[in-house]
Order: C-alpha cells, then sequence, then structure tokens
C-alpha cells in the first residue's frame, strides 16, 4: 500500500471505523466479499449498450447520482448567507455549482451573493470587499447548517434502490466515491439507508485532491483491490467522466443528476442511464 494513502483508507479499512460505524442493517457485511485482484468479472449492460462492460467493482458517486441533494444544499447555503447577511441563492444556481465539494461551492456562491448584494445596496459604488475575507466564516457556517440538516431536505432518485440491489446481488464490490465531505456522506448514506450497499465510502477530503483528478479514483481502486481499468465510476457529471478517464476507469453517466447546467450526452462516456434500475448485471462465466 503506498504511504500516501491514509491507513483509514487502505484495504485494512474494511474493518476500520468507516466501516464498523455503518453496520449495514439489511445485508449482512459478511454476505459481502472484498474485491482483489483474482475477483470475478460482472458483466454489466444498459438499454442502448451496443457492448457491455466487463469489470470487477464500482465507484458510486453521491450527490446528483444517488441522492437528490438540493434541498439539503439549499437550506444550508441559505442559512449561512442569511447569517452573512446576504440575498437567498437560487436552486438553478446550486444545481450549476455543486459537483466539485464544498469549499468550491461557498466560495462560489460566496462571491455570486455578494456582487448581487453589491448590486442591490450600492448599486454600482460598493466598496470592494473581497468573498476571500468572508470565506472562513462563510465555510464555519456552512458546516455547521450542513451538519444539522443533512438528509432532510433530500431524496433518493427513483431506481438507485433497486440498481444498487442488482449490482449486489451480482456480487459486485462498491465504494461510494463523493466530493462530499466524508463526515457528511457518511450520514447521508446511514440516514437514508443506502449505506449496506458499500465496503468503503470516500469523501472529497479523503484524499489530497478530489475529482476530476484522478487520484481518488486510482486510491479507491487501490482500496478495492481491484485495476482501474476493471472498476467502474458511476456518476452524474463532467468531474465524474474526467476523473474517470483519466485514471483509467471506464464510467457510466446518469443524465438526471447536475452537470454543471450541462446536457450530459455531450460528455464522453462508456453509456448513460435515464435511471439506475436499467443496469442488468450477471457473473461472467470463466
Ligand atoms: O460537491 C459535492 O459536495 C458533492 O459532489 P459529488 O457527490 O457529486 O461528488
Ligand atoms: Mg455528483
Amino acid at each position: 500500500m503506498s504511504a500516501d494513502v491514509p491507513q483509514h483508507l487502505t484495504g485494512a479499512g474494511q474493518t476500520s471505523e468507516a466501516t464498523a460505524s455503518a453496520a449495514p442493517r439489511n445485508v449482512a457485511s459478511s454476505t459481502v466479499s472484498m474485491a482483489d485482484a483474482s475477483a470475478p468479472s460482472i458483466y454489466l449492460s444498459w438499454p442502448g449498450a451496443t457492448q457491455g462492460l466487463a469489470i470487477q467493482a464500482a465507484m458510486v458517486d453521491l450527490d446528483g447520482t444517488m441522492v437528490d441533494t438540493l434541498g439539503d444544499f439549499e437550506v444550508a447555503l441559505n442559512r449561512m448567507l442569511a447569517e452573512l447577511q446576504l440575498p437567498p441563492v437560487s436552486r438553478e444556481f446550486i444545481s450549476q455549482t455543486v459537483g466539485k465539494g464544498s469549499e468550491h461551492l461557498i466560495r462560489t456562491v460566496l462571491a455570486e451573493q455578494m456582487r448581487q448584494a453589491s448590486l442591490t445596496v450600492c448599486e454600482s459604488s460598493c466598496p470592494a470587499t473581497q468573498p476571500e475575507a468572508r470565506y472562513e466564516q462563510a465555510w464555519r457556517s456552512y458546516q455547521a447548517h450542513y451538519h444539522t440538516i443533512n438528509g432532510q431536505f433530500a431524496e433518493v432518485f427513483a431506481g438507485v434502490r433497486e440498481g444498487l440491489q442488482k449490482l449486489h446481488v451480482a456480487g459486485l464490490p462498491m465504494a461510494c466515491l463523493t466530493n462530499k465531505p466524508q463526515a457528511h456522506a457518511e450520514a447521508l448514506l446511514e440516514a437514508l439507508d443506502l449505506r449496506q450497499y458499500f465496503q468503503l465510502v470516500f469523501g472529497g477530503d479523503a484524499f489530497p485532491r478530489k475529482k476530476p483528478d484522478p487520484m481518488p479514483l486510482l486510491e479507491t481502486a487501490r482500496a478495492l483491490r481491484t485495476p482501474p481499468q476493471a472498476t467502474l465510476m458511476l456518476g452524474d457529471s463532467s468531474n465524474d467522466a474526467q476523473a474517470a478517464h483519466a485514471a483509467g476507469c471506464p464510467v457510466l453517466l446518469v443524465s438526471y443528476g447536475y452537470n454543471h447546467g450541462e446536457p450530459i450526452r455531450a460528455v464522453s462516456a462508456d453509456g448513460y442511464l435515464d435511471s439506475l434500475s436499467e443496469l442488468v448485471a450477471a457473473p461472467l462465466a470463466g
């Protein structure tokens, strides 16, 4: 295991606090076997696939792929903005900004709402205040509010439980790989009863770099002990696709998530799904 992988993220992480704190409720963890280089391949297909994929494990994105979290983002951001005496942000703006981690979301929203406030309050002659000067306060406020409401305004997308169940039944080891902070991701998966499907959960603060950098995918494949080319990324945005291409992983994209306001089919991928329930998974003989 390379020295740059935090110890709790190594293969031994299967039995570390991440898993121990999230004991499966419906599926016994002992029924979910760990992947290794000789793990059996699963053949995956979906409607419109000219050719399916032979894979040994999957990494599944969280926001926009499994869970519609726009409501949570909206409430936490607007409570933060109210504290900072800034105008509320629209759901549409959030949907185009989410996906690159909390830091990027807070910085972008702060800059936009400060710009709007300066236009309203002082027309064109406001004294310039740098968003960066308010970033630390905004970050603390946002994280506290998000922690309080996490999952209360979120919903699992239609077809997600069915799709994950199919992959689980086919014997596919899975990790949740998100840019959401680790603690929020773990709590959300638990609250929505999705944690049971994942041997591992890696948040945006689990590695030194986030998607679209390939590092989180390469380290997750390493932790799952499957080669990147046999480790599928299942996501909703160009972040996931870009990271997958750079890591050498196959990638499938869902059409209903948050792709920075751009059509998902314009993003290069091995395939596109309108619902995870469209997936067909079967063990590959031999
Ligand atoms: O940016 C976030 O917080 C979440 O993003 P992801 O779950 O789509 O990776
Ligand atoms: Mg996403």
